[in-house]
């Protein structure tokens, strides 16, 4: 972390971050956390108790703020208003854990406000076309600021913020290395939304309205890139393994080849696109971020940076 952004943040190793969480509230059951599990089996139980536990006791202080001050405008402008969906931002690499973390968020903050709908959405949904990403060259721009159609994912979210519901976005798959036509999620009448992609940290230059104008809280995922590029190997490996009977799987040909060229290929992806995005494009808005979450080569979290102002 560079000598700016360690004076905005304060630094809590793992130690210190868990012990947030004593005051008087019960950790979660063998049982509550087999069901963690039984959702989601990539996590760490030890990281759902020891780091989620506290972040969602976070989360929830500054959702209780939120809800205040827009009572309080409401009382100001005399004049009742309902209080917009909460929005949390999840940024980080390409290949860093933010789905991962994403599901794990929802989950845990669908069963602390059981009555509030927590929906999870990904910007890879945003992204152009292949078709288009092609027309224009710019297949080894995926990911890429200009890959994504940023207003249609601003006009989202001012949508969300509205209440407008119900609401459709579109699919990408990773398997297919597209968007699906005319498949879509739909949004009903979210309370909070995560909202997780590589992109929602990003000024563009030429929008007024950031993406990040209508986020809540925001957590960047953070990790060394060397690590991140085993894990997007690791990931592209399981991907091939799964294209093998699939003769419509974007990897088929590649899954059906040498191993070796198919991850020899996968490196250069990772270098020529992935880690440059990663350099170029993603770092640089880390310190725009709430929290910053700190993982480790075995998917620990080792310390987490809360923003001071
Ligand atoms: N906490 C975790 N424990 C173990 N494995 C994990 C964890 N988080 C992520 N992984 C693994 O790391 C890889 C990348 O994770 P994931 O797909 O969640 O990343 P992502 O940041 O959402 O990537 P992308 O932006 O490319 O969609 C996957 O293979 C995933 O299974
Ligand atoms: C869809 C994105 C951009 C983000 O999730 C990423 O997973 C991706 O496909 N990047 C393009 C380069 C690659 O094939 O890894």
């Amino acid at each position: 972390m560079q000598a700016k952004e360690s004076k905005k943040y304060h630094h809590f190793t793992r130690p210190e971050w868990e012990s947030f969480y004593l005051n008087g509230i019960p950790p979660l059951t063998e049982e509550e956390l087999q069901e963690i599990k039984s959702f989601n089996d990539k996590i760490s139980l030890q990281d759902v108790q020891d780091i989620y536990m506290p972040l969602t006791h976070l989360i929830k202080l500054y959702m209780k703020e939120y809800d205040s001050l827009q009572q309080s405008k409401g009382l100001f402008m005399q004049k009742y208003q309902e209080t917009p969906p909460f929005i949390i931002g999840i940024a980080g690499s390409v290949a860093v854990g933010k789905s991962t973390t994403a599901r794990v968020l929802q989950m845990m903050l669908s069963r602390i406000f059981k009555r509030r709908n927590v929906h999870l959405i990904t910007t890879d949904g945003f992204l152009y076309p292949n078709e288009y990403l092609l027309e224009n060259n710019m297949m080894d721009q995926k990911g890429f600021p200009e890959s994504y159609d940023m207003e249609r994912l601003i006009g989202f979210l001012e949508d969300v913020k509205r209440r407008k519901s119900p609401l459709q976005i579109p699919i990408y798959s990773h398997e297919v290395y597209n968007i699906i036509p005319d498949e879509f999620q739909e949004i009903c009448e979210p309370d909070i939304l995560i909202v997780e992609g590589i992109n929602v940290l990003q000024l563009p230059a030429n929008q007024q309205i950031y993406v990040s104008d209508f986020f809540d809280f925001s957590i960047f995922v953070d990790a060394d890139p060397k690590t991140i590029e085993k894990w997007y190997l690791d990931r592209f490996e399981a991907l091939l393994d799964s294209a093998f009977l699939e003769p419509n799987n974007y990897y088929y040909s590649y899954a059906t080849g040498p191993r070796e060229e198919a991850m020899e290929m996968a490196r250069g992806v990772w270098k020529r696109v992935n880690l440059r995005n990663l350099e170029d494009y993603i770092l640089p808005t880390r310190h725009h971020a709430e929290l910053i979450l700190r993982k480790q080569a075995n998917h620990q979290i080792s310390d987490v940076y809360l923003t001071k102002y």
